[in-house]
């Protein structure tokens, strides 16, 4: 036991995680033991902080006692004086997944009820066990470093902030302390479910205590590889800063110094200059980012999570994946940053300015050497010129639009400004 189940205890233990409540909190109960403890210690903790906590149970529907959970909890709330709303989720025909879509769905909804509400945050009741149990499913799985650290004490989803402040708690404390209250829960029977991982997990756990893999050493595991994943992740965000950049919507690695880089680092900075290109809310999984290392190392371009990854003129480029435009000599790219298929050198860009009524910039960018040999004079001023009608298009929302087309419609005149390392062509209009 971590600590004795006092409320003082509880509160102190709350506070170590989280600091002083924000001015309006809400708290997520599903009528467990947990989240029921931890609406009744933050309604103490909410009177002599002058925060207003209100509480939401998700009813997801799939047991027919859910409605009556949420009443309960809702009739306890009513008690301690807290307002209280049921959240429904209309869920879809089991896809096979139910669990994982009843989880997103909860979040969903939670984030939905505190964004109308005006809740600075939603605290949840995971306790040191969830943090184990969900430790050792990681490590079921060989996560990395990031997957071990566990649930996160405080992160962002989807503009909310999500609250664990008993993350020091154990489950068995909690109920002690509500035991000692008189204060009722709901065991919920999936609980003891074995088609359940979590289920199987809590069993195996118990098994491995006696030999010493106990919750207290698991969570320790868990808060060292918080700490070397923080360490990680500022070596990456130093190494992003020394090798990359944005250009023209791409993140560009340069060759050389990308490398040098530990593989580890190497891989983080792959993977968030992926997500930069490509929003996801996820990384992909770490097997296919070390043979997209790998390929990049020899020269070779890769296509990952929906992004193009090309290396030209020493450096790797990773930007959104479109259809091949077919021509020899060019590469043209959407204002998001696309990269086009075709053999080109990436060492020179140009990049034409939409006028008003085009929603998006567009981009054409690098043509290769053999197509700049093709343009004589393409240094002079006039190239940019030659260079329009040399493309077989533009991309621009989505649509190809021939070049000469393009010309004609808007009836642009074409400015080429010299830059360093690149050519901009601004597209005036009229
Ligand atoms: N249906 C729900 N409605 C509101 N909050 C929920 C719901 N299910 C889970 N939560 C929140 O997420 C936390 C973790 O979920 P988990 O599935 O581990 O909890 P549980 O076993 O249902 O209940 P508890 O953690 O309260 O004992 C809960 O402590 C609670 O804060």
């Amino acid at each position: 036991m971590l600590l004795t189940p006092t409320e003082e205890a509880l509160t102190s233990a709350i506070r170590a995680r989280i600091g002083p409540l924000p001015e309006k909190l809400g708290v997520a109960v599903s009528g467990g033991s947990d989240s029921v403890a931890l609406m009744h210690v933050l309604a103490t903790m909410a009177r002599a902080e002058d925060t207003a906590l209100a509480v939401a149970t998700v009813d997801h529907g799939l047991r027919p006692e859910s409605r009556r959970e949420a009443e309960f909890v809702a009739q306890q709330a009513h008690d301690l004086g807290l307002s209280h709303q049921t959240l429904t989720w209309q869920h879809p025909a089991d896809s096979g997944n139910l669990q994982a879509e009843a989880r997103a769905a909860r979040y969903r909804l939670l984030g939905d009820w505190a964004r109308t509400q005006g809740l600075g945050a939603v605290a949840v009741g995971h306790t040191a066990d969830d943090q184990a149990e969900t430790f050792l499913m990681r490590l079921r799985r060989a996560s990395g470093v990031a997957g071990l650290c566990g649930m996160p004490t405080c992160h962002d989803r989807d503009g909310i902030d999500v609250l664990r402040p008993m993350l020091d708690l154990r489950r068995s404390d909690l109920r002690d302390y509500l035991t000692a209250r008189d204060v009722a829960w709901i065991e919920d029977p999936s609980n003891l479910d074995m088609k359940f991982e979590r289920v199987r997990i809590r069993d195996a756990l118990n098994a491995l205590e006696p030999l010493g893999l106990t919750v207290d050493a698991l969570t320790s595991v868990a808060d060292n590889m918080r700490m070397a994943n923080r360490a990680l992740d500022s070596a990456t965000r130093t190494a992003a800063a020394s090798v990359g950049q944005i250009r023209l919507g791409m993140v560009v690695l340069d060759c050389a110094g990308f490398n040098r880089l530990e593989t580890e680092i190497a891989r983080r900075l792959l993977v968030s200059a992926l997500l930069h290109i490509n929003g996801a809310a996820y990384p992909p999984r770490r097997a296919p980012v070390l043979d997209a290392l790998n390929a990049l190392k020899e020269g070779r371009g890769v296509t990952l999570q929906g992004c193009q990854i090309v290396v030209r003129g020493g450096a790797i480029w990773v930007g959104r994946e479109y259809a091949s435009v077919q021509h020899s000599a060019c590469a043209l790219l959407p204002g998001e940053g696309g990269v086009a298929t075709m053999d080109a050198t990436w060492d020179a860009a140009w990049q034409i300015k939409a006028p008003a009524g085009w929603s998006r910039r567009v981009e054409i960018c690098a043509l290769g050497a053999e197509g700049l040999a093709e343009i004589p004079d393409w240094r002079s001023h006039d190239a940019p010129r030659a260079l329009l009608k040399s493309l077989p298009g533009v991309w621009c929302d989505g649509q190809l639009i021939a070049a000469p087309l393009l010309q004609e419609r808007s009836g642009w005149t074409i400015a080429a400004i010299r830059q360093p390392e690149t050519w901009a062509l601004s597209a005036l209009s009229h």
